[in-house]
């Protein structure tokens, strides 16, 4: 057991119009190096503010998160964040967009200009490389996300909906991807995502949120079988589960389900 990531007993509320809402209760979990965990859950169950703590974007108000043992005081480039709306810059080229994740990082001009292109090689889109974002497709601009975050070689990739805003086949595309440059990178990614099926085919292990306020009430283990058969009796077999949990009411949280 290797944890990069611990979760204890965190607790979150925001104020909105003078009212304040728990968004987050006693939420308890940890994430092991090279693991991929999804944050499943419906709209408002606190996904994305789960994210920014680890992120560092936020701190949190009850409770702890350790990155790599130590209190996560903010941002750091261990670990990037990758949104839906992909986040590049339209008037840069999707080399220069991938450059620019690697300014302030100690690399020489020459350096960077290689690192971009070797990650840019590895989503497949070299021949795009002098291409500005709005002459790409969603699905290659979210390649260029990927590559942008890759290329700076974090120890984490904390995505947010990452292939939301993509059609059916794009999403797949970019999820099988996605396995493919973990397989070879290593990393740890933690993933937020409302898509019962992304959840199932990308995850080590499923965090199942409900909301009221957002707490974690499924933990969910998928044994290691990848590339995962999108059509295959297992894999229909865990998404019935999610679907069936979604329809529960009232019942105890369980930290650990295994199957
Ligand atoms: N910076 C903020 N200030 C005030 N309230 C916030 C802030 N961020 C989130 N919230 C509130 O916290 C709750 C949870 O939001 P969050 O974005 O974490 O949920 P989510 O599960 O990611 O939702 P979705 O799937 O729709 O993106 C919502 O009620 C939201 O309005």
């Amino acid at each position: 057991m290797d944890p990069i990531f611990q979760v204890e007993r965190v607790g979150k509320s925001y104020k909105n119009a003078k009212v304040s809402e728990k968004v987050l209760h006693d939420v308890t979990f940890g994430v092991e190096r090279g693991e991929i965990v999804a944050i499943l859950g419906p709209s408002g169950c606190g996904k994305s503010t789960l994210l920014n703590l680890l992120g560092g974007f936020e701190r949190p108000d009850e409770g702890t998160v350790l990155f790599e043992g130590k209190p996560v005081d903010g941002p750091s480039r261990n670990c990037v964040m990758i949104f839906q709306q992909y986040g590049l810059l339209p008037w840069r080229t999707v080399r220069k967009n991938v450059e620019i994740g690697l300014e302030r990082t100690g690399l020489t001009a020459g350096e960077r200009r290689r690192r971009a292109e070797e990650y840019i090689e590895r989503v497949g889109l070299s021949d795009r490389i002098d291409h500005f974002p709005h002459q790409l497709s969603g699905g290659m601009q979210q390649r260029v996300a990927l590559a942008r975050a890759l290329a700076v070689r974090p120890k984490v990739l904390l995505m947010d909906e990452p292939f939301g805003a993509l059609d059916t086949f794009n999403r797949y595309a970019l999820q099988n991807e996605l396995l493919r440059l973990q397989e070879s990178e290593k990393q740890t990614v933690v993933l937020v995502t409302h898509d019962i099926d992304e959840a199932v085919f990308l995850a080590d292990r499923i965090l199942v949120m409900v909301s009221g306020p957002g707490r974690i009430r499924r933990e969910i283990r998928i044994p290691d079988y990848k590339p995962r058969d999108r059509g295959s009796p297992q894999f229909q077999h865990y998404r019935k589960v999610i679907y069936d949990l979604f329809h529960l009411s009232g019942q105890e949280i369980q930290t650990e389900f295994a199957i």
